[in-house]
């Protein structure tokens, strides 16, 4: 009977012991982690002019330290810093937080070499350096990094290769290193990153060919390499990437059904070798690769390696039991006072969370504990309306899809460094355009609009939204996703971004500028635009026949290979009716409006057809106004009056006529004489097939 309550006594003590000790360990981790922050701090903000909360004798966990957030175990789970001014460096100490799951410091001017020791980081899933001044190589201790999901360093300085250790991190769905300075090859063995989805590695300096392990990545949907020096025959099973796979500007590279690539000749194809894995990247990655654990493990058992541990177990039973009651005691006296400060911090905590839940901020709006993965995804609305959230009808769209293109604010302000005036593309009636880069490292336009200026009826915004997520074609401008913020009165809408401008940039231009557009480049533009009209005005199963109703020079922009891209496609569906009308005055100072519009006061395929006509004469006199004396030009064909004087007559004459005869059928008085858009694509494919 005494002997199991001894036995009580006995397992109670030790397990008191325990739990002094670990919450004794756990003071001290906290310990560690501040004062890692503190040099983190030293080293980034070395003028203390942006971190000034983060104070020695502050709790981090308190959410008073700006961008720091912990988890429930009261360590540091993040640090969101981006678009801060940070100048400074970053710290090795970075390594000491070994909980942290999420850094961001994109956006910033730090420079320095990202240290080796974020390699220990191994909790990590999103790790974004993009957009600063690092310099040096990838570390291939970030091969460490297990948990890794996104890795993005794009828009450094960073030399040197990528490392073929990159190939451990198996749970990394997006990485992103363009517009850097590396240089050597793609290592084959990214081609075991099984659920990347998203690889950029456009804009560096890499050579050799495209491995054949990279097309077989079966999650692969983007793959941009363009402007760099690769060579050899592109895997054909890339195809299926179909305009997810960028290659522009590598000269050496060849490939057969890749539009604008040569075919390749035996000598290219006698690279192909080196798309399976090469011995020495195997050799690179046993030997090379510095063993993160191994200092740690070292130096733990030069104090407890084999002998050493049995030497302990000489040691007098007296002097171990004094020691442990010593320890006992110094313990229960520290584990006392941290249980106490932790209760009086929890309690600090809990007030500050009641006071801050009606506060309106976009800094907390990491959800650590529902945090899952990419923060384009996962993260909360911070101000809290979500139209698709209302239970409102979503439409046809599957709640998959609707998902995909939702973004959270804070991505928004992040990406337009919080609609900072030097991104600012254009301002309108309604709405304001943001040139902004994503935290993959893609750029966008992000288009805001006043919920004032939306549909104020919910249903109609969503199927509005519906519309707009639906459309989808190769010169439409690629609607990335949208999110909607009630805290700031704007609904924001992410484009793919157009780098070559607007088309109106090209009109009106000086003789020998740049901006003269060369006779082919006029009628692919022409061709394109004629084709997301006709895409637009077409109605089947998937899609009603939508009209634009303002399309014009503005509203064209230019991708890189001087593709048209029509912007503000099926937009017009969420917006309010008095909203629509004051953006007629621009459309009918710039002579796009059809006539019809002022008797009728309604829009048509034919009025979108008006206006293309409009355009098709812009783009071949050059001029945005179009006097009456370039019209009678056109009439009488006179092309060398009408055709823009900056070509010096290098144009087709029977492309030209043709061309200004579909544009004046287009601008007819008569929108009955007018053709519909598909008859327009048939005259146009039969001028081709002709010339
Ligand atoms: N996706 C894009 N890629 C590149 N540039 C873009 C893009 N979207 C918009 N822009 C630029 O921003 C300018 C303004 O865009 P837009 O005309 O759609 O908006 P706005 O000026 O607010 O006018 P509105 O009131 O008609 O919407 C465009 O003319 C173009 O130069």
């Amino acid at each position: 009977m005494v002997k199991p309550f001894k036995l009580n006594i006995f397992f109670l003590i030790n397990f008191f012991i325990l739990l002094l000790y670990s919450s004794f360990f756990q003071s001290i981790l906290a310990e560690t982690e501040l004062t890692a922050l503190m040099d983190i701090k030293s080293s980034l903000d070395p003028d203390n002019k942006i971190l000034k909360t983060w104070l020695n004798d502050g709790d981090p966990c308190t959410g008073s330290f700006v961008g720091v957030a912990c988890n429930d175990h009261r360590k540091i789970a993040n640090i969101s810093l981006q678009g801060r001014g940070l100048t400074g460096k970053l710290s090795p100490a970075i390594g000491e937080l070994k909980s942290l799951s999420g850094l961001y410091l994109h956006y910033n001017s730090i420079s320095g070499e990202i240290p080796a020791e974020v390699g220990e980081l191994t909790e990590l899933t999103d790790l974004y350096l993009n957009v600063n001044n690092f310099t040096g190589i990838i570390p291939p201790e970030i091969s460490h990094m297990t948990n890794l999901q996104v890795l993005d360093l794009c828009c450094n300085r960073l030399t040197g290769n990528i490392p073929a250790q990159l190939d451990s991190l198996s749970k990394l769905g997006s990485l992103s290193l363009q517009y850097n300075q590396l240089d050597g090859s793609i290592p084959p063995s990214l081609g075991s990153l099984h659920v990347l989805k998203r690889l950029d590695l456009s804009y560096n300096f890499l050579s050799g060919p495209i491995p054949a392990t990279i097309a077989n990545i079966q999650q692969l949907h983007i793959l941009d390499v363009r402007n760099n020096s690769l060579s050899g025959a592109i895997p054909a099973s890339l195809k299926r990437l179909d305009t997810g796979f960028l290659y522009g500007n590598n000269t050496k590279l060849c490939g057969a059904g890749f539009l604008s690539l040569r075919a390749c000749t035996a000598l290219d194809n006698s690279n192909v070798d080196f798309n399976s894995p090469r011995p020495f990247d195997l050799i690179f990655k046993n030997h090379t690769t510095p063993k993160h654990d191994e200092p740690k493990n070292a130096s733990f058992q030069t104090k407890c390696s084999s002998t050493n541990c049995s030497k302990s177990t000489k040691f007098p039973q007296i002097v171990i039991v004094v020691g442990v009651i010593t320890a006992s005691v110094t313990i229960a006296v520290a584990g006392f006072l941290t249980f106490f400060r932790y209760r009086r911090q929890k309690q600090k905590i809990g007030t500050m969370v009641e006071a801050s839940e009606s506060r309106f901020s976009t800094d907390h709006a990491i959800d650590l504990q529902s945090k899952s993965a990419s923060p384009l995804v996962s993260l909360a609305y911070s101000t809290g309306w979500d139209p698709l959230a209302d239970g409102l009808n979503s439409g046809d769209l599957s709640q998959e899809a609707l998902q995909s293109f939702r973004f959270n604010l804070e991505e928004v302000e992040s990406a337009t460094q919080y609609f900072s005036e030097a991104n600012m593309l254009g301002r309108g009636n309604f709405s304001t355009v943001y040139k902004g880069v994503l935290r993959d490292g893609s750029v966008v336009a992000v288009k805001s609009i006043s919920v004032n200026s939306c549909q104020s009826e919910e249903a109609e915004f969503v199927k509005g939204l519906n519309l707009l997520v639906s459309l989808r074609h190769e010169n439409l401008v690629s609607l990335r996703g949208f999110c909607c913020s009630r805290g700031r009165g704007e609904c924001f809408f992410i484009y793919d971004f157009a780098p070559k401008g607007n088309l109106l940039k090209y009109l009106d231009v000086n003789e020998g500028s740049d901006l003269v557009l060369e006779w082919s480049i006029r009628v692919n533009i022409i061709n394109g635009i004629a084709k997301g009209l006709c895409y637009l005005h077409e109605k089947n199963d998937n899609k009603p026949s939508v009209v634009h109703q303002n399309m014009s020079a503005e509203k064209i922009v230019i991708d890189n290979q001087y593709n048209p891209l029509i912007l503000d496609s099926g937009l017009r569906k969420i917006l309010a009716d008095d909203t629509i009308f004051s953006a007629l005055k621009v459309s009918a100072a710039m002579g796009y409006l059809a006539p019809e519009y002022i008797t009728t006061g309604r829009f048509t395929e034919k009025s979108d057809v008006y206006a293309f006509g409009v355009l098709v004469l812009h783009i071949l006199s050059g001029k945005q106004q179009l006097t009456n004396a370039m019209r009678s030009a056109a009439e009488s064909s006179k092309l060398e009056d009408f055709v823009d004087q900056n070509l010096n007559g290098k144009f087709s004459v029977t492309e030209a006529s043709k061309l200004v005869r579909l544009a004046l059928n287009c601008t007819h008085e008569l929108p009955d004489e007018r053709p519909y858009m598909e008859a327009v694509i048939q005259e146009l494919n039969k001028r081709n097939s002709g010339s």
